[in-house]
């Protein structure tokens, strides 16, 4: 019996986001997603060493006429650039790839994003696949289709919509996951709770230690549930006119912080994406509750069960309340009028809020 599951994107690009243990060896999956005589895999260099061989292998498998090349970026956010995003179009052009050609992006969200918007941009659009190796990836980068990179000012300020082609995660490869890369996963899951559905808030409370341990029957179920919440939301609102945004709840904080830090890579303290939205949406809860949005114990139990996933509540020291301000107006779901936050009226429940007053923001960056 296959143990594969399906979860189906709609709307005006569809297509399927499959969740299940060794889809990186499944011919039969990689060949229905592929178009074309080129690919090209994107990778970095810690996913490359582990699963570049075995894709490749598949794609010969799957179109033995197939011709292949790599492109693989050092790890981390701070890699996300224009520069990088222009050596990845430099490698399409060496691959001589037409229009038919598919860039496969094998890693997790940053990998995901340029590869992305490498393909977005290519002969203005090919195909991408994306392979998710990441916890965080899985369940929510690899799909619906953002895909940018950042600039010193901001993060994901340069990008386009462009829906992959299909979404193959291969479970087994979170056997390698470093904890930190799979903790931070886990902030982008309590998401889809603290937005969508306390229920799932209170599956996560019960099954804490099962998906800390890396228990493959608990993880199956939260990518697969996170992704039947977020495949709902871009099916209805691909490009974010209106409810999508409720997927950047904690977001607003949490890019203000990656990018004040200068973000995540080599020899970089900074917070990974995952750790700075867990901060961003206590952040979040706590300004909903100080303007009488919602009750503050709900605030307390959504950090209760971030910090019981090891991730960070609080704003990491030396950074300055007005410097994290200045940051979030080039948020974009800012409008000229002012900051707009995704908060919540309890958990479960978020809502898109305008015109909250610049001091009520920074009575919660001083922890007021
Ligand atoms: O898919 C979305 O929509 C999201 O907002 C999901 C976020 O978790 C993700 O980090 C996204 O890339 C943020 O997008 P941005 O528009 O705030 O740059
Ligand atoms: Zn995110």
């Amino acid at each position: 019996m296959s143990t594969m599951r399906t979860v189906k994107v709609d709307g005006e690009a569809r297509y399927d986001i499959c969740i299940g243990p060794n889809l990186l060896g499944d011919s039969t999956l990689l060949a229905h997603a592929l178009r074309g005589r080129h690919a090209l895999i994107v990778s970095d260099g810690n996913v490359a060493p582990l699963y570049a061989d075995r894709v490749e292998a598949t794609l010969r498998a799957a179109r033995p006429a197939l011709t292949i090349a790599s492109f693989v970026i050092p790890p981390g956010e701070q890699e996300k650039t224009l520069a990088r995003f222009c050596q990845a179009l430099d490698a399409l052009a060496q691959l001589c790839a037409t229009r038919d050609a598919t860039v496969i992006a094998l890693g997790g969200g940053v990998v995901g994003d340029l590869a992305g918007f490498a393909a977005a941009c290519w002969m203005r659009g090919i195909d991408v696949v994306q392979l998710p190796t990441t916890l965080l990836a899985m369940v929510d980068s690899s799909v619906g289709g953002k895909t940018a990179v950042d600039l010193p000012a901001g993060k994901n300020l340069v990008g386009a919509f462009h829906p992959p082609r299909a979404v193959i995660a291969d479970t087994t490869t979170l056997r390698t996951l470093p904890g930190r890369e799979l903790r931070a996963g886990l902030a982008e899951v309590v998401k889809y709770g603290a937005i969508f559905d306390a229920e799932f808030l209170t599956w996560l409370e019960h099954h804490a230690d099962a998906l800390l341990a890396g228990d493959d029957a608990a993880l199956s179920e939260a990518i697969a549930r996170s992704c039947e919440y977020k495949a709902e939301v871009v099916s209805r609102d691909p490009y974010e006119h209106g409810e999508r945004a409720l997927l950047n709840f904690g977001h607003t904080f949490g890019h203000a912080i990656e990018a004040e830090q200068g973000y995540a890579g080599a020899g970089s303290a900074a917070l990974n994406h995952g750790e700075a939205v867990a901060v961003g949406m206590v952040l979040a809860a706590r300004l909903s509750a100080a303007l009488g949005h919602a009750p503050a114990a709900d605030t307390h139990r959504l950090q209760a069960l971030l910090q019981r996933f090891g991730l960070p509540t609080v704003i990491p020291a030396g950074l300055e309340p007005e410097a994290l301000l200045a940051r979030m107006r080039l948020d974009k779901k800012a409008e000229a009028a002012g900051l707009r936050f995704v908060l919540w009226e309890r958990a479960g429940l978020a809502k898109i809020v305008s015109g909250v007053p610049d001091d009520r923001v920074l009575d919660v960056l001083r922890g007021r």
